[in-house]
């Protein structure tokens, strides 16, 4: 097992450059799948671990799939199975999206159940709903989902309950290859949505109005293999924002685009955090007192729940009492509980939580309880006093590339290591105090 050990106290100083996108390049990669002709090449991928996750996905449904270089060629030319197993959706949620372009291309797809995970019941409703607006036939049983129709689906006018990311891209992927015209009302609009939608349009499908609250799909009759480059990471971006406001520094983030992170350079702004657009990014100052702001997560372009937690490391160190409500997931304060043991003053009631800032902030031993949670609880580490240890480390892996390499070259005292290095270096400590 490995953990990472921060020792707080140093400010950050110097540039990071952020990935492309986890939550657009999952996706991308299961369109990928819609392509019967021709291979599709994907360039600026992370090496994140939900990306080994998917590109095993694909395989194992009979598609080539070639990982150098941070791209990702897929050859999905050949009959593929129709089947994504549990032991990939288990490991990453975002499996189901395979789902529409498996029904879309074969007639039928057999998927996993999902099921609950740590920030929530997660169900996939919506996606269902969609797929059997377009004529197919769904059936739940022995942990799998059972999507099946007759010849081809059919274009319809869908309406979601809540502007789901995964659903929008589930169904806007089954609707390309639709006969007919399908309508899609209160859609989701993050970035990642319009990434999507720009890939399967170089593939040859014609979908509209990506980025607002209505999409219409025009479906196509085959669909070829096609080049893309993956937007930056919003979310990672975000993260080392936060990383040169909490400890007070001053980052350049590379790559950041400001249209996809307003709400949070507007929160940031009225916490008192200086944000500079510089051509190539986001400068972010840090200020000497941070002021205490509410939030509320919301869907895009509200502010998201991904960056829930990293803000609630940023306002434990503000001056008063904060409120955080999430919307989007009913169970995501898991981290809550972590962020107690290194002293913080944050209490749950119902869908927020109330914390005050400025209390005095101890490293402990943390583990992380999802991705966004393992870099909040870093973040927390780089402004404790003493050290902290995270482990559950394959949580961050899923979401972030290099993360303590990243802060440690912008000056942060953090290494990784096993966890049978860090009881030798404490015998080796132990033994030279012993010789002293
Ligand atoms: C791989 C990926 O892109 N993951 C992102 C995606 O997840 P994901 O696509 O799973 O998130 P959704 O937008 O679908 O979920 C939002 C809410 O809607 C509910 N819901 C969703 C679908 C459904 O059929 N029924 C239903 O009730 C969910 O339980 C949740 O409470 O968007 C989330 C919300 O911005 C982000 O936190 C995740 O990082
Ligand atoms: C919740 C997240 O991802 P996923 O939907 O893949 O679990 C996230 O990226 O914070």
């Amino acid at each position: 097992m490995e953990k990472i050990i921060v020792r707080g106290g140093q400010r950050l100083y110097g540039t990071v450059k952020v990935e492309g996108a986890k939550n657009a390049v999952l996706p991308v990669i299961a369109a990928t799948l819609l392509a019967s002709d021709g291979k599709s090449v994907i360039c600026d991928v992370p090496t994140l671990s939900d990306v080994y996750t998917i590109n095993e996905v694909l395989r194992n449904l009979h598609a080539e799939v070639v990982f150098e270089n941070n791209t990702v060629v897929v050859d999905a030319s050949r009959e593929l199975k129709d089947e994504a197993p549990f032991e990939y959706v288990r490991k990453m949620r975002a499996s189901v999206l395979v789902m529409g372009s498996l029904l879309a291309r074969n007639g039928r797809a057999r998927v996993a159940l999902p099921g609950g995970c740590a920030i929530g019941s997660r169900p996939i409703d919506q996606h269902l709903k969609g797929f059997e607006a377009m004529g197919a036939k769904v059936k739940v049983g022995n942990g799998f989902i059972e999507a099946e129709v007759d010849g081809r689906l059919k274009g319809a006018k869908i309406y979601l309950d809540f502007p789901s990311v995964g659903a929008t891209e589930n169904i806007m992927m089954a609707a390309t290859l639709a006969q007919g015209t399908t309508i899609i009302e209160n859609v989701a609009k993050e970035p990642e949505i319009v990434d999507l939608a720009n890939f399967l349009n170089k593939m040859g499908a014609r979908v509209r109005g990506a980025g607002t609250g209505t999409l219409r799909i025009e479906g196509v009759d085959v669909l070829f293999g096609a080049e893309h480059n993956i937007i930056p990471d919003r979310i990672e971006a975000g993260t080392f924002m936060v990383a040169a406001a909490i400890t007070g520094g001053n980052v350049l983030v590379q790559g950041a685009v400001p249209e996809h992170i307003s709400s949070l350079i507007a929160k940031m702004e009225e916490m008192g955090v200086t944000i500079i657009e510089e051509e190539d990014g986001v400068r972010v100052i840090g200020p000497e007192r941070l002021k205490a702001v509410d939030i509320k997560t919301m869907p895009h372009p509200g502010f998201p729940t991904d960056m829930q937690s990293q803000m609630m490391a940023l306002l434990l160190r503000a001056e008063g009492t904060s409120m955080i409500t999430e919307t989007v997931f009913e169970n995501r304060f898991m981290h809550v509980e972590e962020f107690r043991r290194m002293n913080a003053d944050i209490k749950i009631e119902g869908r927020s939580v109330i914390l005050n800032g400025l209390s005095n902030l101890q490293g402990a031993e943390v583990s992380a309880t999802d991705l966004r949670a393992a870099a909040a609880l870093i973040l927390t580490g780089l402004v404790s006093e003493g050290v902290t240890r995270v482990t559950e480390l394959k949580h961050l892996d899923r979401g972030y590339v290099n993360f303590h390499g990243k802060l440690a070259s912008l000056g942060a005292d953090i290494e990784r290591v096993k966890e049978e290095e860090e009881t030798f270096i404490e015998v080796q400590n132990y033994v030279s105090d012993m010789n002293a």
